[in-house]
């Protein structure tokens, strides 16, 4: 059984003409999960973008590696029918279309019983939404918790989260952690995880709840520290990011002038 689910190479991305990305390099394996971690305007949504596929984000040079299949040159729905999922941090509504259609299409798509759709709505809350609009007047964490919602039924075994938790109140983030642990299959023994995922946050709240295997900072278009989650969080909290990039950087040159 292939064991990588992603790896990235020397990736460089440009967005709008500008160069966003450089040089990042990033291996995740079946059952892991990556924290992403990183100040406004470092990145983070462009990294998800480019993986995902958008077509506005050009990629200059590196490859992406998914599954064992090279993806850098290939469309969104390939990559999604190859099994990536996302969830974006602002997601448009969309006049005329309700949940429960998109819900329908993706159930059906995936060959995904329609009792699931029911099951997974009351499971967050969900159920009367899914005859409105989809996110259509939703406050910022109803339309969190329809991403997840949609996820779950699309059940993807790779998932990238923005931001999953802003916007959503301290009684719904239990609930938005416990579907994101469903989904990477934290519930789950080690052993028995087959989906990977990466959380973009900034406050970390999200990982009270769910577990991390790793994290790794995104500093100015490049990735910079990479280690414990829970580490590396109370090193940004103690230092801000810069002073934790620094002292990551000041740790590497130790260690390479120990060697
Ligand atoms: N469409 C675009 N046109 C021009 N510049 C862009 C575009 N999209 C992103 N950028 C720029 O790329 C850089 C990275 O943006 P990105 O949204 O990836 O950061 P981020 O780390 O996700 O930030 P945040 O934490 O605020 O969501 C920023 O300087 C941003 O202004």
């Amino acid at each position: 059984m292939e064991e990588d689910m992603l790896r990235v190479v020397n990736l460089g991305v440009r967005v709008a003409g500008k160069k966003v990305l450089e040089n990042i390099n990033l291996y995740i394996k079946r059952g892991e999960t990556l924290a992403l971690f990183g100040p406004n305007g470092s990145g983070k949504s462009t990294l998800m973008n480019t993986l995902i596929g958008n077509p506005n984000y050009q990629v200059y040079d590196g490859r992406i590696i998914f599954k064992g299949v090279d993806i850098t040159d290939k469309d969104a729905d390939f990559r999604a029918n190859l099994g990536m999922g996302i969830a974006f941090q602002t997601p448009p509504a969309i006049s005329g279309v309700k949940l429960i259609d998109v819900l329908r299409k993706i159930a059906e798509k995936r060959g995904v019983p329609e009792e699931k759709i029911y099951e997974y709505a009351e499971f967050l809350n969900m159920t009367d939404f899914l005859g409105r609009e989809i996110n259509k007047g939703f406050s910022g964490g109803e339309v969190k918790r329809s991403e997840l919602l949609q996820l779950l039924v699309m059940n993807p075994d790779f998932v990238m989260l923005d931001e999953p938790d802003s916007g959503v109140d301290i009684e719904n983030v239990a609930l938005v952690g416990e579907a994101i642990s469903k989904l990477l299959e934290r519930d789950r023994s080690k052993e028995e995880r087959r989906k990977s995922g990466v959380i973009i946050t900034h406050t970390g709240n999200i990982l009270d709840y769910v577990d991390a295997d790793y994290g790794v900072i995104l500093y100015k278009g490049r990735l910079a520290c990479i280690g414990n989650p829970y580490e590396i969080l109370e090193d940004v909290r103690k230092y801000g990011y810069e002073g934790c990039v620094k002292k990551c950087l000041r740790e590497f040159q130790n260690l390479n002038q120990r060697k």
